[in-house]
């Protein structure tokens, strides 16, 4: 019998828009045994509402056509209301950064709705919220929805497959460690490249840049005060089985200038980067003359515990300072795979890589629904 899974999206930006085209193509290409309708789309002020759960047309998809549609987004018991009012099964994209979102997951779980999401709040905030979503989910035995966030941890990479698949089958993780910010790999890659001759790019241009290019986070002071690589290492911390109560719970180097950390507001903060474009130039000249690169890194050492977060220095010859673009290098250390890691590398961030790995995450919850 064909499943039949009505899907509601959240979040219409950069990897939200790119979803919903690979979703469409997913849908076209009738890749599933199951029959799969979008029902609900929304962004921030607006939503498009299939009340009779007809599929939304996907084809060329602009959010602006939300706004046209003129409809408040439903609050959170209302969507789940209306996908158990389908009588089917559903599944939650959450496209947000949105921390209340993520607040409601356990809700969703509870009323047996799936989720899929590169949003990393809610694996990597207090660990209550973390513990509620994995009680209330069906992942681990359990009767409530799935829940699958692959692209919350190095884009589409497959990073968080890695380790459930390392820890699923006996293997004991002993150290993680590597590049996990798209944003900062792009930024000191582009900014202090190994061996160009080149005058340096202004590191608040290169910002900008990889602001524009959909790097980001959508506040750019999330990545460069070290909190999103913070936060990815607080989720591969968790799933190697510490006990991390938060992602400020260890050390995290922030690279926001003192008199910027009072910015009101992200362009408040973009238009006065430049200012202190001398003192990020400063570290990477220091870091050159002695034959070296900056770069901006994090580890987990699982039997000290340590987590930690910032820049390093590295030989020109390390392949850390040999990454291109917005690549991530992830090493991940075990007992099977010995002083030799298993490297997962490629790029980090970008609406289209992270997009495939919440599609991936779809595909994997429509296998798992009977
Ligand atoms: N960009 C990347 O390379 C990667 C991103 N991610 C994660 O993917 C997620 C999305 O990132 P990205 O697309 O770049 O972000 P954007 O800022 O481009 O888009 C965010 C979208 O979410 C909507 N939104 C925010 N809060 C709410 C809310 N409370 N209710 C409804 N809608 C809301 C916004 O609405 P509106 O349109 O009205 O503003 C917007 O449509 C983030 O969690 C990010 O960390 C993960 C890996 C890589
Ligand atoms: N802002 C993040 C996006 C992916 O998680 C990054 O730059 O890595
Ligand atoms: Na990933």
């Amino acid at each position: 019998m064909t499943k039949d899974i009505k899907v509601a999206i959240i979040g219409v930006g950069g990897v939200g828009k790119a979803f919903i085209s690979q979703l469409a193509n997913f849908i076209d290409r009738n890749r599933s045994s199951a029959s799969v309708s979008v029902v609900y789309i929304s962004r921030s002020s607006a939503a498009l509402i299939s009340k009779n759960y007809q599929p939304l047309s996907l084809t060329a998809f602009v959010p602006e056509q939300l706004d046209a549609a003129g409809a408040p987004p439903l609050s959170v018991p209302d969507l789940i209301q209306f996908l158990k009012g389908s009588g089917g099964e559903a599944i939650l994209i959450d496209n947000t950064s949105s921390i209340d979102l993520a607040n409601q997951y356990p809700d969703f779980l509870n009323a047996g709705i799936h989720i899929a999401t590169p949003n990393k709040k809610g694996f990597s905030s207090e660990k209550k919220l973390w513990d509620d979503i994995f009680a209330a989910a069906g992942n681990n035995g359990g009767t409530g929805g799935y829940v699958f966030h692959e692209a919350s941890v190095g884009a589409g990479l497959p990073v968080i497959s890695t380790v459930k698949d390392l820890v699923d089958t006996g293997d004991e993780i002993t150290k993680v460690e590597g590049v996990f910010s798209g944003t900062m790999s792009f930024l000191f890659n582009e900014f202090a490249p190994v061996g160009s001759s080149d005058p340096p790019r202004a590191f608040s241009e290169v910002v900008k840049v990889a602001k524009d290019a959909g790097y980001t986070e959508p506040d750019p002071r999330d990545d460069l005060n070290g909190l999103d690589v913070a936060r990815k290492l607080t989720i591969l911390a968790r799933l190697s089985g510490l006990d991390i109560a938060s992602p400020t719970s260890f050390p995290v180097q922030s690279l926001i200038p003192k008199p910027l950390e009072s910015a009101s507001s992200s362009q408040e903060f973009m238009d006065g980067l430049p200012n202190f474009d001398g003192d990020i130039g400063k570290l990477a000249d220091d870091a050159k003359r002695e034959g070296k690169v900056v770069r901006f890194v994090g580890s987990i050492d699982v039997p000290s515990k340590a987590v930690k977060v910032g820049l390093e220095k590295f030989d020109v010859s390390h392949p850390i300072a040999g990454l291109k673009g917005s690549d991530n290098i992830i090493a991940f250390y075990t007992k099977r795979y010995g002083d030799r890691a298993l490297i997962v590398q490629g790029a980090g961030a970008g609406a289209e890589v992270t997009a495939m790995g919440v599609l991936s995450d779809v595909i994997k919850i429509i296998a798992r629904i009977k």
